[in-house]
């Protein structure tokens, strides 16, 4: 069976999700399958996404450090997210050195418990990893070189490069998401937005190419979402992950994230300022996009070479390529990688070479800025984890560990994991940076950090169904509901004087990031009313229709009412929740790689 590999022929790899499946098994001895959490010893916490819970662990068999990532279920009825289904599926198929690889999963039953509808917790196990790229941004005493930028970024290139030769589409890339060891060696994880990609892969010189069928735009955190996508171009391609590197290879630079909007809107306007507006030449095609609707703006032009002077004409070349507003000619990870500013001095450095730091995760972000993260209220609707006991309590001392921390530790209500200022603003001025010196060069940075508040995390902000009926938020702890306002008007909402304005990118709607809530990734019509913003929904409009039309989400949201009458709703049209249970989890297998 053919391992995908690097530089694997660019069609290679053609036909359904279930081809692709099938030409890709890794070796049976690379995934060793399941086995149970009794056979590692944890060690420690080291972040929580919206998604997962993740916890240093030894392997009490091989002796070797490993991640735990657990599986959170919001609601154990809905049984395996979906999200995590697809994580799993895809990066059991994966196999490259800059690619996170999923060793085995490792299953906690409930002992003690007398409930047998309890279901176990699933951790995924990939190997530890001592940094994410954004904890190791923020750590005071790290100060990245020019060769190391280079090494990392190379690194990234070739992961990325092997991803989409593979016809994988990542749509979550940004610096939390990459892992860097001390040896190192840079890995992109999270998995949980990725999915199979139907059109030709990137050839060289062809920049990303065009795609066929449209895609969710309800994918990437805001910070490192491609104008395009922000636009809502359906049908887009490979090019939106590069932009992400983009953005990566900036935020390496300039030593924080560089392109940190707060509404959806205010970050197309301050990639405009970046990169200049568009017009039919840097970005044909934009004005038929629907978020382009009604957007007018005063024209202005790229103030990327200003804004990246100090770091030289190589790397504001590349950046210029991989922010290029055009998605069709923006640059592909095979010629990013063939760059001059690889080539040139300073030469990229070996991995080996690049010293070790002290380690940098999520939760020491935390620590670095001497903060504590405040507890965010429980959600409504039950817990997330599959309720108390954690790891069964029963030989490592943690008891209690896994699920009782899920809520506890979640971090700010502004849905991120940093707090915003008392304006809701997050603490980044933008105009500061171009006056830095390059990260290499700066002797004074622990001192002279920038006050990085908001590492991304999506915004995990579903306006359509924040609010109910009784104009009161759901109190779900997932959604910022702080920065949303009650109304749903469109349009006419600028950004800035004399910035973005009107009816695509609406300052008081943030498109959506899915989770992996009890509803995430459900194509069955009993979704509650807040799924329409999710991952997929916009893929699945179309179908659902196709498929009779039974539902029509604005139907159904005009007879919203809170959450328990939804329910009961849900309840009385499934007359067998076995059968219907089946059914979903058979149209979930077919559809992994489909969305
Ligand atoms: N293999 C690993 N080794 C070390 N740390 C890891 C590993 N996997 C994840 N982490 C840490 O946990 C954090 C969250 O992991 P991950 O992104 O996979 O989960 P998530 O729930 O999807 O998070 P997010 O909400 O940030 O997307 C990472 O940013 C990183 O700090």
């Amino acid at each position: 069976m053919a391992l995908p590999s690097q530089g694997a022929s660019p069609n290679a790899i053609e036909g359904s999700p279930r081809t692709f499946a099938k030409e890709h098994q890794r070796p049976q001895n690379t995934f060793s399958g399941c086995s149970r959490i009794t056979d590692y010893e944890v060690l420690g916490k080291l972040g929580e996404g919206t998604f997962g819970e993740v916890h240093r662990a030894r392997s009490r068999k091989t002796g070797a450090v490993v991640a735990l990532k657990k599986i959170l279920m919001h609601n154990e009825k809905d049984g395996f997210p979906i999200t995590a289904l697809r994580e799993i599926k895809l990066l059991k198929l994966l196999s490259h050195p800059n690619v996170l690889k999923l060793e085995e999963m490792a299953v906690e039953h409930h002992q003690k418990s007398t409930d047998k509808r309890k279901r176990a917790i699933m951790y995924m196990v990939t190997p530890y990893m001592d940094h994410d790229l954004s904890g190791l941004l923020e750590n005071p005493s790290v100060t990245f070189t020019e060769p190391q930028i280079k090494c990392y970024l190379l690194q990234l290139l070739e992961g990325l490069r092997y991803l989409h030769d593979n016809h994988i589409l990542h749509r979550d890339m940004k610096a939390a998401n990459l892992l860097i060891n001390n040896q190192g060696i840079l890995q992109i994880a999270d998995f949980g937005l990725a999915r199979h990609y139907d059109e030709e892969v990137p050839r060289a010189g062809h920049g990303g190419g065009e795609a066929r069928r449209d895609y969710t735009t309800l994918v990437v955190t805001r910070w490192y979402r491609p104008p395009e996508l922000l636009l809502h171009l359906r049908k887009y391609t490979t090019a939106i992950d590069v932009w992400g590197v983009g953005c990566v290879f900036g935020e390496m630079l300039i030593g924080k994230p560089i392109l940190s909007g707060d509404s959806d809107a205010n970050q197309l306007k301050i990639i405009f300022d970046l990169v200049g507006t568009p017009t039919d030449e840097t970005m044909p095609g934009w004005r038929s996009l629907p978020g382009a609707e009604g957007l007018n703006f005063r024209p202005q032009p790229s103030s990327l070479s200003q804004r990246f002077r100090d770091y030289g004409s190589g790397a504001i070349s590349l950046l210029r390529e991989l922010l290029k507003l055009d998605w069709k000619k923006r640059i592909n990870a095979i010629d990013a990688l063939e760059h001059p500013y690889f080539k040139n001095d300073p030469l990229p450095a070996r991995a080996g070479d690049i010293p070790t730091f002290e380690e940098s995760h999520e939760l020491d972000r935390r620590k670095f800025r001497g903060q504590k993260a405040a507890p965010p209220p429980a959600p409504k609707g039950g817990t997330v984890g599959t309720g108390p006991g954690g790891w069964g309590g029963e030989s490592n001392g943690n008891q209690g560990f896994g699920d009782r921390d899920s809520y506890g530790h979640r971090p700010h209500q502004n849905g991120s994991r940093y707090p915003a200022d008392g304006n809701g603003a997050y603490r980044n001025s933008q105009p500061q940076e171009a006056r830095r010196p390059p990260a290499w060069r700066r002797d004074d940075r622990p001192d002279n950090r920038p006050d990085t508040r908001l590492p991304p995390r999506p915004p995990p902000v579903d306006h359509v169904g924040v609010w109910t009926d009784t104009g009161r938020p759901i109190q779900d702890g997932y959604r910022d509901r702080d920065r949303l306002p009650r109304s749903r008007a469109g349009g006419g909402s600028g950004v800035g004087s004399g910035g973005v304005g009107g009816g695509g990118a609406r300052s008081d709607v943030d498109t959506y990031i899915p989770t992996y809530g009890p509803d995430a990734g459900r194509r069955d019509d009993r979704a509650r009313d807040d799924r329409r913003r999710r991952d997929d929904r916009d893929d699945r409009d179309d179908r659902r229709r196709d498929r009779g039309g039974r539902i029509d989400y604005d139907d159904r949201r005009k007879g919203s009412g809170d959450d328990r009458s939804r329910n009961s709703r849900t309840r009385s049209r499934s007359r067998s929740p076995i059968r219907d249970r089946g059914r979903a989890s058979m149209e979930r297998d077919r559809d992994v790689y489909r969305r």
